[in-house]
């Protein structure tokens, strides 16, 4: 029957009728260099109709989140990253001045390391080893990857987890620059524990290499934290604030993305200018006139409010590739929620996952043409190719040409098989865009989260699994205490018993990991099921 209505649908979309509602219902501003095409997902004049009417409640609960409501009602906190670039728009002029305030010291402390006013041990610096996790490494990697150029002032570098072999790849790379590395350590709560580690592991490899660490240490955090007070007791060499109403997943803007930009050498001037732009264009409240709403209608449609397809990024530009991946937090971490407003249980969400065109095309891309429809696309399409001339690879062709071949081919034959997909096309790759595309989606997630009603600015389910991993660690000592004070080896469940726990398979699980780690002294002697594993002191 979905085929027969599919091929009917086909039938009826001739070139020309596909060319017309192209061309008339595409969102563009020029000014700003960027487009948004919702020609290819299926959403007929009624079934858009029907969706805009329930964006005036939307648009005016923004509008009240902008003028600083307590918009995150669970914790208590109002929402303001869109003030990161208007400060005139924050509420008090308390909160203009900091935000003004922290730009400037960003721009001064970045400028006095460039100058090599202020030294690392070993002289001017050469590194930045920025240490957090989440939003508060995934804005920083995705601009500084998306920006990079060979004029950058300083290289880049990221521990975002607490993976030990991981940590140990970056130092490995850092290892004859960590004199003249500067490391930034980032967190809004700043009491994450991967992070924690990964400043301890900092720490420790400046020990070991004779380099004193504060000096070289920079904090990006909530005043008061567990991390502002380790960098004011050791005197880190600068601290730069993080503010309660700046969500982690929307910290970009904020000293989270400014300070490593700056570093870099990027433009956050034109960063913010890009975002502040594209805000101004997403607060129009007219649907039609209004990209972000344009986005959110469409993912109301195509998942039917439910998020019943994922959001498939196809971004055909390497630099964007990281692009999904943050927008991946964005997305799932504000819209994926358990419960409405009203506190019924909905399930709300949308999955996002995605890598870059046209490589792409050469792994998944198969499924989506010719697998489950259980998914819209969202290609990025950039109309400059590079900074200087390009070869020809075939009689007039450039490597560009083949690129934006692919785009346009697998746009054509997804829809061709009765496959969704928006694209949005930008100029080219800067901070401004950059900053703009950010900004494009904050806003469609804030938008569709008042359509399906729900508090797009707590994480609760995240704090589960902190929960659990408090208590996996709690166990480990008690189990270990358990093996090492015993002659015998003991089963799994011989330590639970021993230990007063029920958990076994944790306690196993714990124990096989120590065991792989010979420097944890505890050996494991292998049994026909891992209920017959034995576990004793090395
Ligand atoms: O900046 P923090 O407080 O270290 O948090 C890091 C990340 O952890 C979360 O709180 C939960 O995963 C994210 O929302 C946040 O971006």
């Amino acid at each position: 029957m979905q085929g027969q209505a599919m091929s009917a649908e086909l039938s009826i979309t001739p070139q020309a009728e596909l060319w017309a509602r192209y061309s008339t219902g595409l969102y563009r501003n020029e000014e700003l260099g960027f487009s948004l095409d919702l020609s290819r997902v299926r959403m007929s004049p009624s079934e858009q109709s029907a969706i805009a009417e329930m964006f005036p409640m939307a648009f005016s609960a923004m509008a009240q989140l902008e003028a600083g409501s307590i918009a995150n009602k669970d914790e208590g906190r109002m929402v303001g990253h869109y003030w990161l670039r208007a400060p005139q728009l924050a509420p008090t002029p308390e909160l203009e001045a900091d935000i003004l305030q922290a730009i400037f010291d960003v721009k001064a402390f970045c400028q006095a390391v460039h100058a090599g006013e202020i030294l690392g041990h070993g002289g001017k610096f050469t590194d930045v080893l920025l240490i957090g996790i989440g939003g508060s490494a995934l804005g920083p990697q995705f601009i500084a990857t998306a920006l990079a150029s060979s004029h950058d002032k300083l290289h880049m570098s990221f521990f975002d987890n607490t993976d030990p072999d991981g940590i140990d790849l970056v130092l490995s790379s850092l290892a004859s620059r960590l004199s003249t590395t500067l490391v930034v350590v980032v967190s809004k709560s700043g009491g994450t524990p991967e992070t924690r580690n990964g400043m301890l592991e900092a720490q420790a490899a400046f020990q070991s290499a004779g380099i004193p660490f504060a000096p070289q240490a920079v904090a990006i955090t909530q005043a008061g934290s567990k991390l502002d007070q380790t960098a004011q007791s050791e005197g880190w060499l600068k601290t730069f604030p993080m503010w309660d109403w700046v969500g982690g997943r929307t910290s970009v803007m904020s000293t989270v993305g400014l300070v490593p930009a700056a570093l870099q050498g990027l433009d956050i001037d034109s960063l913010l200018e890009g975002a502040g732009q594209m805000d101004s264009l997403t607060r129009v409240p007219q649907v039609k006139e209004n990209p972000a709403a344009l986005l959110a209608m469409a993912w109301y449609h195509c998942g039917q409010g439910r998020g019943s397809k994922d959001m498939v990024l196809l971004p055909y530009k390497d630099r964007l590739a990281l692009f999904s991946k943050y927008l991946q937090q964005l997305v799932m971490e504000s819209l994926g929620k358990e419960l409405d407003r009203k506190g019924q249980k909905v399930n709300q969400g949308i999955a996002v996952y995605g890598n870059k065109g046209s490589t792409d095309q050469h792994a998944y891309v198969q499924q989506l043409r010719d697998g489950l429809n259980n998914f819209f696309a969202t290609f990025i399409e950039v109309l400059k190719d590079r900074q200087r001339d390009s070869i020809e690879v075939d009689a007039g062709v450039t490597s560009g040409d083949y690129l934006y071949g692919f785009y346009a081919g697998t746009r054509k034959a997804l829809y061709e098989s009765g496959r969704d997909s928006i694209t949005i096309t930008v100029n080219e790759v800067n901070a401004h865009s950059v900053g703009a595309l950010i900004a494009l989606y904050e806003r469609a997630v804030g938008l569709y989260a008042e359509l399906v009603n729900i508090n797009a600015y707590h994480q609760p389910g995240v704090e589960a699994g902190k929960k659990a991993a408090a208590q996996i660690l709690a166990l480990q000592s008690q189990a270990v205490e358990v093996v090492v004070s015993n002659k015998a080896s003991l089963t799994a469940d011989e330590v639970a018993k021993l230990a007063n726990a029920s958990d076994v398979e944790s306690i196993y699980g714990i124990l096989r990991h120590l065991a792989a780690n010979p420097s944890r002294g505890i050996v494991r002697q292998p049994g026909k099921t891992p209920a017959e594993d034995r576990f004793g002191k090395l």
